[in-house]
């Protein structure tokens, strides 16, 4: 039996999506849900739990009563905050979001400070860096989720547009969680097989547009949040390769420290993930147009944090 510790702090869609998806996969003896919503975590703390018990998974799952109940955590999850609803973009969660961050991360700080913490609240790249900035931990110990289901989203529109290949298409999208997220068609295949050869210039302008509408798309439609069942998934991968020390190369938001050229930001880039958290970036090769796509995904991650530096730290 493995004796690992994951906590999620943030029990709304995603967070309790994703500890029901970690406790009946059982990939960690115990799970701790902490939110501010006291009746409905502990509902939620039961209701998976059973769930568990009927998937014959020795994960216990727990409702924490303070913060002390992260004692030991191995991964720290946090989607706490609010969900963007229509007509809204990320990047207008920033303020609210923020405060959330800095009052969570305290705990974190305080009773985990030796877990790996995967973000997930947005805007992603913004709440990367304020959980780094208000803890102070090393870059390695912080991580964002989000290429994994950007990315997941691109397989999705490849799929639907050539009509075969499931479960067989790899998707590269790299840069900030943001309207400008840059999908890598010549990072991209079914099979193998690059989707350049397979799909006309404009085929793959259209895939790349709908990859970055697709949060956007699904909160179109649902009117009242966001997508939370890829978003669940696409957080459970990096739970695992962390907890189970996989070494997987995911792409994930990061603090870069030179690489691509840029310091003291996070965005979106491919990294290996294993017991100590991000223990390697990847530098891929980008052509002119990627690099200025890259380039201007960054700079408004920048913007968020210019805000953030002059209000918060
Ligand atoms: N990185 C990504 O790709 C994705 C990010 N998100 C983001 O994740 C966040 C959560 O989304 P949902 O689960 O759909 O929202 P939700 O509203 O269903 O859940 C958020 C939860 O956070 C809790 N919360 C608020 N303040 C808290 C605090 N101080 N301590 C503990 N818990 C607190 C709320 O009570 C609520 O249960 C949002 O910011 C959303 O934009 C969602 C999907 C994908
Ligand atoms: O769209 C949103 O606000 C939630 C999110 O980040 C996503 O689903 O990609």
């Amino acid at each position: 039996m493995v004796n690992k510790k994951v906590s999620i702090i943030g029990v709304g869609n995603v967070g309790s999506t994703l500890a029901y998806a970690l406790a009946n996969k059982g990939i960690c003896s115990s799970i701790v849900l902490k939110d501010i919503r006291e009746n409905i975590v502990q509902a939620m703390a039961l209701d998976i739990s059973q769930s568990a018990n009927a998937a014959k998974s020795h994960t216990v799952v727990k409702a924490a009563k303070d913060g002390k109940d992260l004692e030991n955590s191995d991964v720290v999850v946090i989607t706490a905050g609010i969900p963007r609803k229509p007509g809204m973009s990320r990047d207008d969660l920033l303020l609210t979001n923020a405060k959330i961050m800095q009052s969570v991360i305290e705990d974190v700080k305080t009773y985990a400070s030796n877990a790996i913490v995967i973000v997930v609240s947005n805007p992603l790249d913004a709440m990367v860096y304020t959980a780094l900035k208000t803890s102070g931990f090393s870059s390695n110990q912080i991580v964002g989720m989000a290429g994994i289901l950007d990315s997941a989203r691109m397989s999705h529109f490849i799929l639907e547009k050539v009509g075969f290949g499931a479960g067989q298409i790899e998707s590269s999208v790299m840069g900030g969680h943001g309207d400008d997220m840059v999908p890598l068609p010549n990072y991209s295949t079914v099979a193998g097989v690059a989707i350049t050869e397979i799909l006309s210039k404009e085929e793959i302008t259209e895939i790349v547009e709908k990859t970055k509408n697709g949060g956007l798309q699904i909160v179109k439609l649902l009117e009242t949040g966001s997508a939370y069942y890829a978003p669940a998934h696409a957080t459970s991968l990096m739970v695992e390769a962390i907890l189970n020390n996989q070494k997987k190369i995911y792409p994930c938001s990061v603090y870069l420290n030179g690489e691509y050229g840029y310091k003291d930001i996070v965005t979106g880039v491919p990294v290996m993930l294993g017991s100590k958290g991000v223990e390697k970036i990847f530098e891929l090769e980008l052509n002119e147009m990627q690099k200025s796509l890259f380039d201007n995904s960054v700079k408004s991650v920048q913007t968020l944090v210019d805000v953030l530096e002059e209000k918060f730290f």
